[in-house]
């Protein structure tokens, strides 16, 4: 378990036909998620879907998200990236859950810029589906600020009525 690398043999998943198309905005997976949801200290993240298993997300970052004075939190960009990456299941249609997630600081992101964030899947192996994404500053071709790989295991449904709450009564939605 060291670095996320896209290993040999990993092939790319199809994107999904109900996936939302390339332009359209994500909905709200869950309304009280951190990353997307209307949770009130959440990151309010809004995402579009791109072309093939790419993903489109903007967070602003606001006083709420400080670290240092006037510096966003690492950890929160960290959620940020999270969450982006784990939406890409909505392209994909796996349910799957964070196993590794790794995180490159590579230019402060101060309050009230706008973090770009570009997600994609590269390559799905067994259980394990290797996605990356890139966070820029202020536009979407902006100061690259961060990037990322995310390790994702598909997990049954299961997984989330036993460990989480809600899912039966309609609370929590993986497939809106
Ligand atoms: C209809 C569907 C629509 C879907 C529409 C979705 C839309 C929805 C949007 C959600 C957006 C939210 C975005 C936030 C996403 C979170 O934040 S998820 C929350 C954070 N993550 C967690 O809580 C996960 C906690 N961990 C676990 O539950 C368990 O460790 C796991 C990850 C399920 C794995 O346990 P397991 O099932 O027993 O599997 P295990 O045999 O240990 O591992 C399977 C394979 O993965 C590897 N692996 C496992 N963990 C790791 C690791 N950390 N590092 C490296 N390799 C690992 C193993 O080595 C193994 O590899 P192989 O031997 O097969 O080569």
């Amino acid at each position: 378990m060291n670095k996320v690398e896209l290993p040999e043999g990993a092939t790319l998943p199809v994107r999904h036909p109900d996936a939302p198309a390339p332009g359209e905005e994500l909905p709200v997976h869950y309304s009280q998620c951190f990353g997307c949801g209307d949770n009130e200290s959440g990151l309010h993240m809004r995402v579009r879907a791109g072309e093939g298993l790419t993903l489109h997300g903007r967070f602003l970052v606001t006083d709420h998200h400080q670290g240092a004075p006037g510096l966003a939190h690492g950890g929160l960009l960290a959620c940020a990236f999270d969450e982006m990456l784990g939406m890409l299941g909505m392209l994909t249609h796996i349910p799957a859950v964070t196993g590794r997630l790794e995180t490159d600081f590579r230019r402060p992101v101060p309050v009230d810029s706008t973090l770009h964030i570009r997600a994609q899947v590269d390559g799905v192996l067994g259980r394990k589906i290797y996605t990356s994404a890139v966070g820029r500053l202020n536009a979407e071709d902006g100061p690259v600020a961060l990037t990322a790989q995310g390790l994702f295991i598909e997990v049954g449904l299961e997984h989330f009525s036993k460990h989480g709450r809600g899912l039966e009564g309609r609370d929590f939605e993986v497939n809106p």
